[in-house]
């Protein structure tokens, strides 16, 4: 008995085996290695005993481990916890009726010295504050790991799910002279080449506007930019970094972080936008459970179970509502809008599933969104609260009355947007989805910093 071609070439990338000749395997072992002689990987967890080492590798591919047996003989010093290896050997059933690795040559292509400083070892499970401690080394962590290949597919699911609409992917630009939110929480760009700048300064330009001749800053939104092509051709969609300049070191910021922002054209409602993103986002924790199942289970084991509300619909209570809840519950806020606090008890108050506000009060929001019809004092504004994180969508429809517009536009810097109010207007909608936010929801990660490979906050970014 020998393994069909297609069957083998499905599995082909789970595990860096290199496939030489066919075996009888079962088909729940292969589901999570590939067939082969060749193992390349890392150490993960080292066994010796008597006769026999057994070596649990992994290449970084899926979050299964390929045992390997290793003949005492073959053993080297070098051969630990950590080190990078080569493996030549014959694959075989074990008593229990998985895939194994019978080794004949071991070759430690990296050896780890743990003794040397090495801060991870098989028998601990580090927590997430200690393993953020050597950003350089995390991706050597079954946590971290899981998380990026998690990442990985969350990117991929949303780009499938786009396509399957016939969104079109474009790329905003990251400089840009708009603060798209009116917060002023932008980072500033400038050259820094004395060369360039003495030989611009001619030009009797300031330091500031230099090189592109008006203040430039890191991207907080490519909404402005993705709303002038929906504008021309439609339904529209972005995923790439944006920055912001706060002074925030909370579990829920990063000055750089990757937005998800689509535009929807000919959108005539907030509830048409929500259904829109309800349908997103179930698609992808859906997908994501599909493709990544050991992966969530190895980030937390709550995630072995899928969450409830995937099958029910998302609630929805309008600003107003939301304020009336938060009063009898006690969980006040001295401030204008929600606090953290209060986002995450309107979520708790819909039994922990996520709850979208609408129609919030005109002056706590940006000046790009429609007034509604039936209050001016209100606009067609909705933020998706979702357990752990409370906000991970902000949008609204978008106000496409050209005088009202102007009446509130922030700086005569934005007359090209107005502009795309008076040559065939459409009716759009758009919104933001923090990616980091959104696995921090999935995934069950309390901080932030855990879901991208080199997060940037205040006072980190040394590499
Ligand atoms: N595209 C969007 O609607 C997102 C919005 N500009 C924000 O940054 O929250």
């Amino acid at each position: 008995m020998w393994c069909k071609k297609s069957f083998i070439y499905k599995f082909k990338n789970f595990f860096n085996l290199t496939i030489q000749k066919k075996y009888s395997v079962i088909a729940s072992v292969l589901e999570n290695a590939n067939i082969g002689e060749n193992a390349e990987g890392w150490v993960k967890n080292l066994r010796v005993q008597k006769e026999l080492i057994f070596a649990d590798v992994n290449d970084g591919s899926c979050a299964q481990k390929l045992q390997i047996i290793i003949p005492k003989e073959l053993k080297t010093d070098a051969l630990t916890y950590g080190s990078s290896v080569h493996i030549r050997g014959k694959l075989s059933k074990s008593p229990r009726g998985q895939l194994e690795l019978v080794a004949e040559n071991v070759k430690v292509l990296g050896p780890c010295v743990v003794l040397d400083g090495y801060p991870f070892n098989p028998r601990t499970t580090h927590p997430p504050e200690y393993i953020r401690q050597y950003i350089h080394l995390r991706s050597r962590t079954n946590f971290l790991s899981s998380i990026l290949r998690v990442r990985s597919s969350v990117t991929k699911h949303i780009h499938d799910f786009y396509s399957s609409k016939k969104y079109l992917n474009v790329h905003t630009p990251i400089l840009t002279s708009n603060d798209c939110e009116g917060a002023g929480e932008v980072f500033k760009v400038q050259p820094d080449c004395e060369d360039t700048i003495k030989a611009m300064m001619q030009d009797g330009k300031d330091k500031d506007t230099v090189y592109f001749g008006s203040k430039t800053y890191l991207t907080v939104s490519g909404q402005l930019h993705l709303e002038a092509i929906c504008r021309g051709m439609g339904n529209v969609y972005t995923l790439g970094p944006t920055f912001r300049a706060e002074n925030a070191r909370s579990r829920l910021h990063l000055s750089e972080f990757y937005m998800l922002e689509a535009e929807l054209a000919f959108c005539y409602s907030l509830e048409q936008l929500q259904n829109h993103i309800e349908e997103l986002l179930k698609y992808i924790f859906i997908e994501t459970r599909h493709t990544n199942e050991a992966d969530l289970s190895l980030i937390d084991k709550e995630n072995s179970k899928p969450p409830a509300w995937l099958q029910k619909k998302f609630a929805t209570l309008t600003y107003d509502e939301a304020q009336d809840i938060l009063k009898k519950k006690k969980v006040v806020n001295t401030e204008n809008g929600l606090n953290k606090e209060q986002e995450l008890a309107l979520v708790d108050y819909c039994n922990g599933a996520p709850v979208f506000i609408v129609r919030w009060p005109k002056d706590l929001k940006s000046f790009y969104m429609k007034e509604c019809q039936d209050d001016n004092t209100k606009v067609e504004a909705l933020d998706l609260l979702a357990p752990i994180t409370g906000e991970i969508v902000g949008g609204s429809l978008r106000e496409d009355d050209y005088d009202r517009l102007k009446s509130k536009l922030p700086s005569d810097k934005l007359n090209w947007y107005l502009e795309l109010r008076k040559f065939g207007n459409i009716p759009t909608g758009g919104y933001g989805l923090g990616l980091e936010r959104l696995l921090q929801t999935m995934c069950g990660i309390t901080n932030i910093k855990d879901t991208l490979p080199f997060p940037r906050w205040p006072h980190n970014c040394s590499m």
